[in-house]
């Protein structure tokens, strides 16, 4: 039997799964697709050249295979660390590729859109971040079409994908001890120890756990299907999906990692609810140039957060910092700094499709807390825009928060298209 199926309450808050399948995949679900097609959305600015602060992978390129062929550091370091853990090495070549094909970036624009962009800037606002951004005016950082670049399977696994998984879970200390993690190599897990250091902080857990889930739903929903020389085929793969979620196949993981998605669907739908105050304001525009248009879409998106207000059970997220004042402080703090961590993080994420929609999904959630830490600040938002705002939202950040959320609703929804294809397989 195929127990990928998730039903009923919710841990830690009073929602229960059925009623965010009805709500995302019936109402806000395709309004949000929409949106995000439009041209203030699909346009995210962000710096993949940025070398990863926790570890250097280009030492692999000492090894002998390296000198194969002629490459730029960074086709370099992909191919080493494939030849690195494989025998066979012409095949892993092949793979590495095609790895490597599969997991670019598209960066073209065309040069009206280059030009606009430019121009959209000037209409950001300066904020006060809770999480680590890229610095925008650095040469580094590019505008990135983000419908360019679907998020969707890229070959990127092995240990390289491990060790950042590892690394944003043991070293940042959010795993509760009784989590069983026993699919993970030996070798890759973590030997600082540091146990007796860790407070456990399981909704943080959760949110990344979630996180994980999602990016492996995509996955395995636009999965490479088929490779040839004339044509390539995306779609549905049951069997990758059932092997990440399936309860008898990962010892009953599976399940309990759905559930942390849809735990981490409801902090950003609250997050969204949360954040409607400041997109009222009348000084805020979508600004892409084109009145009309911007508008249209300033009017969309306050139907989507209306809707997302009206959602009937919402979670409390006072529950998470409860108690003493500065327990609470120090804990949110510590979150912060952990949060902070694994922005960085995704700096090691050697696959560059995966390392922008690492990025872009971290900088989403990282808003999301911000504006979860921020309610009395949205409150007291002006409605006149003659004085100060006393909170402020970068037009990156609006972009990340949006696509995050459209990534796990997205999620929600490719997870009935896997329940009715497992069905019919019965
Ligand atoms: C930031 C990032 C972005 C990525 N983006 C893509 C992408 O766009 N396309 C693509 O094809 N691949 C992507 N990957 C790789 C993908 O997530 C997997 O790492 C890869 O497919 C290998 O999967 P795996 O079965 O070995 O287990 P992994 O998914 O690598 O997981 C490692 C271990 O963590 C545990 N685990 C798994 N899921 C969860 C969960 N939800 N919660 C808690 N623990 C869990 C299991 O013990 C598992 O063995 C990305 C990886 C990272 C780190």
């Amino acid at each position: 039997m195929h127990v990928t199926r998730v039903t009923g309450n919710l841990d830690d808050c009073a929602c229960d799964v059925e009623t965010i399948d009805h709500f995302n995949n019936d109402q806000l679900f395709p309004k949000l697709q929409n949106l995000l097609e439009s041209d203030y959305f699909r346009f995210y600015k962000v710096n993949l050249n940025k070398p990863c602060p926790f570890w250097t992978s280009s030492s692999h390129c000492g090894l002998r295979h390296c000198a194969v062929k002629p490459c730029s550091p960074v086709k370099c370091i992909k191919i080493s660390l494939c030849f690195q853990y494989s025998a066979d090495a012409n095949k892993q070549l092949e793979e590495c590729e095609k790895e490597q094909h599969l997991g670019a970036v598209d960066v073209s624009l065309s040069d009206e859109t280059r030009e606009a962009l430019l121009d959209w800037s000037k209409y950001d606002d300066e904020a006060e971040r809770f999480c680590v951004v890229d610095d925008e005016a650095s040469p580094d950082s590019q505008y990135v079409d983000l419908l360019l670049n679907p998020e969707r399977f890229t070959g990127y696994k092995g240990p390289e994908a491990w060790q950042i998984w590892n690394s944003i879970y043991e070293e940042n200390c959010f795993k509760p001890y009784t989590v069983k993690r026993p699919l993970l190599p030996d070798s890759f897990r973590s030997s600082s120890g540091g146990e007796g250091q860790c407070v456990e902080k399981r909704a943080f857990y959760r949110l990344v756990s979630g996180l994980h889930a999602s990016i492996n739903i995509h996955l395995s929903a636009r999965y490479l299907l088929d490779d040839n020389w004339f044509q390539r085929e995306w779609g549905h793969n049951v069997t990758e999906f059932r092997q990440r979620f399936d309860s008898e196949l990962t010892a009953g993981e599976g399940p309990k990692r759905l559930r942390n998605l849809y735990f981490l669907y409801l902090i950003e739908l609250r997050a969204l609810a949360k954040v409607l105050p400041f997109f009222q304001q009348p000084s805020f525009h979508l600004y892409t140039g084109r009145p009309e248009e911007d508008k249209k879409h300033k009017e969309q998106l306050l139907q989507i957060l209306q809707l997302a207000r009206s959602f009937p059970l919402h979670f409390d997220e006072r529950s998470l910092f409860a108690g003493d004042e500065k327990e609470a402080a120090k804990l949110k703090e510590d979150i912060r700094l952990a949060f902070l961590n694994i922005s960085k993080i995704m700096d090691c994420v050697d696959c560059f499709k995966c390392r922008l929609w690492g990025k872009l999904q971290t900088q989403g959630l990282g808003t999301v807390l911000k504006i979860l830490f921020s309610e009395r600040q949205i409150e007291a938002l002006p409605m006149s825009s003659n004085q100060r705002p006393s909170f402020q939202l970068s037009r990156q950040e609006i972009v990340s928060l949006f696509n995050a959320f459209g990534r796990i609703s997205t999620s929600v929804r490719e997870l009935k298209n896997f329940r009715s294809m497992l069905a019919e397989e019965r």
